[in-house]
């Protein structure tokens, strides 16, 4: 068992601030004394701070962030920020403390002035943001492929992984708190970066983890049902991205207008410049993909813009989703300034895009047997497209195999039972993280979403999620697939609040390799 929490990535080199031009620039109240305290970070968690840090202590869910002052201070917090409530909690720890009505609203541009992130530069690096319900971390991921084979060196920031040119660390958050993402864009000016792409989740935007930063360019990429545990229905979910494209946070933006009606509307209420692309035929759009040939190790697809302007690539995963996102990607890059015929060259010079997303439906078997995808998948539409994707390579069975949050969106689980069931042949309901829940309830619903389906398949309830994989494994041969939906990239499962080491990617090479194949 294990609670390891990955790192946080923030300059080597950061140059001090002085506590009190804080003070005076922001117009802000304060307690005790400023004078000789100089700022070398800012930091939301006592467990992350380090020697001349801001500590922010901001009223969380459950605690305040004021309980944990004398540990920030232990680590060596030379200030705190805070709200009257918190600064009351932390009057006796010696500490001058600045006070503010809502610390995690005043974080962005505090993150932002202690480590210069939006100083005037000479050739600042572009930043790109993607938000949406399915598709941000790969089209962040291909963003930052394309990128790379322009020849820039790149940042990254997912719910996968962070990326700083070569140096990656595994992500916590899908988009970190504003103090911890003024951190990494320091980190990666100083380490060269040229381009940044960013994962924005809506939760980032509602909770102004993003505050501060200023995009070049920003995508949508769609919107369907997740998230309807932090947000009351679709209609707030669907105004908790659009923030992304004010005005005072980017510059412009590229609209996919593939998920109906939620694409139209998004282009209806974008105040930025912006442009739309569609992957659907019947959708009228600036930009059209179009796939051309699919294959199990690609998709072929063409790119037409305004003017006929249009290059014809690849896209080194299955299903037409995924050419939609490497569209979006490729016209955010244009947006940006990118010459369309410089992306082309660059990528046919590879034979196509070149980009590695660990757990988007990735091909875990070998050459023989049955094939194994382990995919981040976790809401109906990312399942319908992900089986549809499958399908296609499948002369055999379909064999889906899944699992559900527990403590999230608990209403979409009917039909991603039902979604599943309608595109497998077999279909065998599992564990994922239960978090506090009990894993038998969370199947039970799962199992009558299924029941819901047109036509039920074969259906089987296992638990755990190892011995899930090895019975999906012995019910397949030669020709069928098994496409294990909600794990992906992911290293642990939550039972009760404790981080179980877990791989589905390896559990599934394992079962594979006990079947003999
Ligand atoms: C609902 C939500 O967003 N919760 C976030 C929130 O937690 P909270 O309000 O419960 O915090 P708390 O535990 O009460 O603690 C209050 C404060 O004390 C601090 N603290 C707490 C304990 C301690 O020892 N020291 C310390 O300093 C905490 O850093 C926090 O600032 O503040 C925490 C600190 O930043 C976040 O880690 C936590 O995210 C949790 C883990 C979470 O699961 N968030 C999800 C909903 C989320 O944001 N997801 C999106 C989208 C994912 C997707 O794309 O599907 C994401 O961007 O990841
Ligand atoms: N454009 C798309 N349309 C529909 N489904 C998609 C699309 N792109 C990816 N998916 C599906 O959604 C899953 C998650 O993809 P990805 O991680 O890129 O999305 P995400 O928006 O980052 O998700 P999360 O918010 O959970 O981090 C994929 O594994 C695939 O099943």
């Amino acid at each position: 068992m294990t609670d390891r929490i990955p790192p946080v990535l923030r300059p080597e080199h950061p140059s001090a601030r002085p506590l009190a031009e804080l003070v005076s620039e922001f117009g802000l109240e304060y307690l005790g004394t400023l004078g000789g305290v100089d700022l070398t970070g800012i930091s939301i968690n006592s467990e992350e701070v380090e020697p001349g840090d801001l500590y922010v202590a901001v009223a969380g869910a459950r605690r305040h962030g004021a309980e944990f002052v004398d540990r920030a201070k232990e680590r060596g917090a030379v200030a705190l920020l805070t709200d009257p409530a918190g600064a009351e909690l932390a009057k006796d720890s010696a500490l001058p403390i600045i006070v503010v009505d809502s610390p995690r609203e005043a974080l962005g541009a505090i993150s932002c002035w202690v480590y210069r992130t939006q100083e005037e530069q000479e050739d600042p690096a572009k930043i790109f943001g993607v938000t949406g319900t399915n598709g941000k971390t790969s089209t962040s991921y291909l963003l930052a492929g394309i990128l790379r084979q322009l020849g820039l060196v790149t940042g990254l920031s997912t719910t996968a992984e962070r990326h700083i040119g070569d140096l990656k660390v595994v992500s916590r958050l899908t988009t970190p708190e504003a103090s911890e993402i003024h951190g990494l864009l320091a980190r990666m000016r100083e380490s060269g970066v040229r381009a940044v792409a960013l994962e924005v989740s809506a939760q980032a935007l509602s909770r102004h983890r993003v505050d501060g930063i200023v995009f070049d360019v920003v995508g949508f990429t769609n919107l369907s049902h997740d998230h309807l545990d932090d947000y009351a229905d679709m209609e707030e979910y669907f105004w908790s991205k659009l923030p992304l494209f004010d005005p005072d946070r980017a510059r412009r933006g590229v609209v996919c207008l593939d998920s109906e009606p939620w694409g139209q509307r998004f282009a209806d209420e974008v105040r930025i410049p912006f442009t739309t692309i569609s992957s659907r035929p019947e959708v009228e759009a600036d930009w059209r993909v179009e796939v051309l040939d699919e294959q199990a190790t690609h998709t072929e697809f063409r790119l037409t813009g305004p003017e006929g302007r249009s290059i014809t690539t690849r896209v080194p995963l299955i299903g037409w989703h995924m050419a939609a996102n490497a569209g979006l990607a490729i016209v955010m890059l244009v947006e940006a300034g990118f010459d369309l015929s410089a992306i082309g060259q660059a990528l046919d010079d590879d034979g196509g895009i070149v980009a590695y997303l660990p757990g988007r439906t990735e091909r875990v078997s070998g050459d023989r047997g049955p094939a194994v995808y382990v995919d981040f998948g976790h809401s109906p539409d990312a399942f319908l497209n992900t089986l549809a994707a499958v399908r296609r390579f499948t002369p055999g069975k379909v064999i889906m195999l899944f699992g559900a949050d527990g403590d999230r969106d608990a209403t979409k689980r009917h039909d991603m039972g039902r979604v599943a069931a309608e595109g497998s042949d077999v279909l065998i309901i599992t564990d994922h993280h239960p978090r506090f829940e009990d894993p038998a309830s969370i199947r039970k619903t799962l199992l009558d979403g299924a029941r819901l389906a047109e036509h039920e398949p074969e259906t089987h309830e296992v638990s755990p999620p190892e011995a899930a994989i090895r019975f999906a494994v012995s019910l397949a041969g030669e020709g069928d697939s098994i496409l294990w939906a909600g794990p992906g990239h992911q290293d642990y499962r939550d039972i009760e609040g404790v981080r179980t080491p877990y791989s589905a990617r390896d559990l599934a090479r394992e079962a594979l390799r006990e079947a003999g194949w």
